[in-house]
């Protein structure tokens, strides 16, 4: 269905633009999924391409992505955050084995530390109303980019407490979008955050968000979790 990039494109991040190893302290190595590959589109690709090239001054960078959080962290803040004897959560973003069906994404966190972009793809399974994406896929891309950005802030864990979207435009399914999400103020255990969400051309904005992040102990899963 999807046009597929080529192996350059790959082999680009690869060698290129930071592909990180996984750290010592990982006790898997996981594969970085946030990289091009059959199911992304031509548009995704190219646009893909654009980002790269901008990080390339390090003015963003490129974060790796796994089917599990956190396992990739710089090790201090693995520390902080507790995982180091344990994998991270499973990524519900990363949930759909299905290249292509479900989110495609790559997170570019800015120099700053106070901004993160994300350009995503939404695949066939989240789709809501006929050839639109669903709200909740739509929510769930916005509150994974402010809640990056919120961790990169905090440089320890942080739950969502509030998040407020305006929806304006329905995202047509397989469409790609950029939700670019910034730090409007940090209060002690408080980041405060807004993010839009745009076609990679920036004609139409689908939707704004704000959000109230909470920096928080590392989550302990409960006993019934352990699936
Ligand atoms: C380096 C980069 C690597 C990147 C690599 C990325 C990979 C990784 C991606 C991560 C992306 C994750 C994105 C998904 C994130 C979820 O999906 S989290 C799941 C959804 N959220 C929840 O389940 C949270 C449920 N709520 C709670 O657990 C608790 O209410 C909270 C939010 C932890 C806060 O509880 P608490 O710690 O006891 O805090 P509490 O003392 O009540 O309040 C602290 C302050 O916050 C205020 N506050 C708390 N809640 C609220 C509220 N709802 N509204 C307004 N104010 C509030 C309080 O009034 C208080 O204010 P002050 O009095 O200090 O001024």
């Amino acid at each position: 269905m999807w046009r597929s990039c080529g192996a350059g494109a790959r082999a680009a991040v690869a060698h290129g633009l930071g592909r990180a190893p996984p750290t010592a302290l990982c006790s898997v190595s996981p594969q970085d999924l946030a990289v091009p590959n059959t199911g992304w589109s031509a548009a995704m690709c190219e646009q893909f391409q654009r980002l790269l090239r901008r990080a390339a001054d390090g003015s963003w960078r490129r974060i790796p992505s796994y089917r599990r959080g956190l396992d990739y962290l710089p090790e201090v803040v693995q520390m902080a955050v507790g995982v180091v004897t344990r994998p991270g959560p499973r990524l519900f973003l990363r949930s759909v084995d299905e290249e292509g069906a479900g989110f495609e994404y790559a997170i570019f966190l800015h120099a700053s530390g106070h901004r993160t972009q994300c350009l995503c793809q939404l695949g066939p399974y989240l789709e809501g109303h006929h050839g639109f994406a669903h709200g909740g896929a739509i929510a769930t891309l916005i509150d994974s980019t402010v809640g990056t950005c919120a961790l990169a802030v905090a440089k320890a864990s942080v739950m969502t407490a509030k998040l407020s979207i305006s929806y304006l435009a329905p995202v047509p399914v397989g469409a790609v979008v950029v939700a670019d999400s910034r730090m409007e103020r940090h209060e002690g255990r408080k980041i405060f955050l807004s993010c839009h969400v745009r076609d990679t051309k920036r004609d139409t904005l689908y939707a704004e968000a704000t959000a109230l992040f909470i920096q928080v102990e590392d989550t302990k899963p409960p006993p019934a979790a352990s699936l």
